[in-house]
């Protein structure tokens, strides 16, 4: 059966009954991109029984995600998503039903990342960088593992933008939902945690289900204790739960069926996909400059000849300051902490580069080929960001192909929700960073290799610790940045 309705399409080979092909699930990313060199840009492989087709270059990747961007616009049918209704409430997990056209449009206008928006996201960040650098400062000898701080701020930068509220550093709230990221990542994976879609009878002896269980459980608890009743008073700037709620009143959206549960899911999405993958990339970028020391001091060079020391960096600099920019497209090239996306599914009998592929196919679109591919990025594994910038040190335009390469919130209809919040956000964290410290490593620290990262829904480097030395000259009166 298979065979005829994929037909067109190479499968890898060895696969065995029921298990279908057997390989490292935790290096899920890197075996299905050695694959890609053998059997080409689109191939199936078989993952417990079910045909999954790998989409690994640019030109696939493009045609399925833009071209007939619907057509691949929808998410596969998973038992750990179809827990407590989550494939039809959450983001992230929802097909492409109008409800999800629905809700991805709200948020998108309540996130506001353009015009007077960006002032206010620029005053969010400033007021919580000025919480960080003072967290900075008490920490023993300045040393501290950058991941965690970084969360908490980050973190707060969601739960205001998402609630309207932000907790305390010394409380239990932020490390609560760092424990319930955790869970998730774990349960979510693409790695063996795939297995629970396919055999569900294995939920009660498996701990990636354990972990999902606990995640929501507790994730129920915190909504609970915190938000379901939360109140807004008008004046305040809008979040996205309030403002969901507002719609979900109004009588003309009642058939999107916007309950409580959806209000859940998206906080849960907002919070995990906008926190975790904002700390990882930042934490991957000071992991970059303690192994290459001359890279900080360029970055130093340009935030002192465009900013100086005497004010905070803003959003409006990120235009004059193409080598920051540059390392930071590098970092998030580089690592492809998103590797394999979110998996997709097509909603319709479809093809890609003239070949078909039925409706209801789960599809991975694979980033980490794309952006280690050395047929298009010399020296894959190594840090360059000149690959961004032209002879004269200006970063490329947006059409150049190196950018338009650069898939890391992947395209179409799907694409990352917080795309340009995490751009910016990237940009302001950085260089207030840097304008006030230099960096060094305080323990040994994980390869900047990301083949050697591990896999859960994003790759982490593993922890480190790092110490900060207060650059000499620095005005310690400049608070966080733009506020
Ligand atoms: C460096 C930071 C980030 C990276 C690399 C990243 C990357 C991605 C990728 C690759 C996807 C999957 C796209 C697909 O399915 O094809 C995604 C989806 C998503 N991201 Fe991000 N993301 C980042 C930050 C954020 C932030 C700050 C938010 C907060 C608003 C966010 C919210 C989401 C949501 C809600 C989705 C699901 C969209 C959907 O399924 O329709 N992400 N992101």
């Amino acid at each position: 059966k298979n065979h005829r309705q994929y037909g067109d399409i190479p499968a890898v080979d060895g696969r065995l009954p029921i298990v279908g092909n057997i390989f490292d699930l935790s290096k899920t990313h890197i075996v299905l991109t050695d694959w890609y060199r053998k059997y080409g840009s689109v191939f199936r492989f078989n993952l417990f029984g079910e045909e999954v087709v790998v989409l690994s270059s640019y030109e696939s990747v493009f045609e399925a995600l833009v071209t007939r961007g619907s057509d691949f616009a929808g998410r596969p049918h998973m038992s750990r998503t179809d827990y407590e209704g989550r494939n039809r409430n959450s983001i992230v997990w929802q097909s492409y039903t109008p409800k999800l056209q629905f809700l991805r449009k709200q948020i998108h206008s309540s996130l506001r990342m353009y015009g007077s928006g960006l002032g206010r996201l620029q005053h969010r960040c400033g007021f919580e960088l000025e919480q960080l650098l003072d967290r900075i400062e008490s920490q023993p000898d300045l040393t501290f593992d950058p991941w965690s701080l970084l969360y908490d701020s980050a973190c707060n930068i969601m739960l205001d933008l998402t609630i309207g509220t932000r907790f305390p550093y010394e409380g239990e709230d932020l490390s609560q939902l760092k424990k319930i990221n955790g869970l998730f990542n774990h349960s979510f994976g693409p790695g063996v945690s795939r297995i629970l879609d396919r055999f569900p009878f294995l939920n009660c002896i498996r701990d990636e289900f354990k972990s999902l269980k606990t995640a929501v459980d507790m994730r129920n608890s915190f909504w609970a204790d915190h938000i379901g009743n939360l109140q807004r008073p008008s004046t305040q700037d809008e979040c996205v739960i309030q403002s969901l709620r507002d719609l979900a009143a109004k009588s003309s959206n009642s058939h999107f069926d916007i309950s409580e549960a959806t209000l859940k899911e998206t906080f849960t999405n907002l919070i995990l996909a906008g926190t975790d993958t904002t700390t990882t990339a930042i934490t991957c970028l000071l992991l970059v400059l303690l192994h290459k020391p001359e890279i900080q001091d360029r970055m130093y060079q340009e935030l002192d000849h465009v900013v100086g020391r005497s004010r905070a960096p803003s959003l409006s600099d990120r235009s004059s300051m193409p080598y920051t920019e540059a390392c930071l497209f590098e970092t998030l090239r580089l690592i492809s902490h998103v590797p394999l996306a979110v998996p997709h599914a097509t909603i319709c009998d479809t093809t890609v580069l003239g070949k078909r592929i039925p409706k209801d196919t789960t599809v991975y679109i694979n980033l980490w080929s794309l952006h280690h591919d050395p047929e298009v990025w010399h020296d894959p594994w190594e840090f360059d960001p000149g690959r961004f910038l032209d002879a004269d040190g200006h970063l490329l335009p947006p059409h150049h192909e190196c950018r338009r390469r650069l898939l890391v919130f992947g395209a179409g209809r799907r694409v990352c929700l917080g795309e340009s919040l995490a751009k910016n956000r990237l940009f302001l964290f950085t260089t207030a960073l840097l304008q006030r410290y230099d960096f060094r490593p305080a323990s040994s620290l994980p390869d900047l290799d990301p083949r050697k990262f591990s896999l859960g829904i994003v790759l982490h480097p593993g922890h480190f610790n790092i110490k900060a030395i207060k650059r000499t000259n620095v005005d310690t009166t400049i608070s966080g940045c733009g506020s």
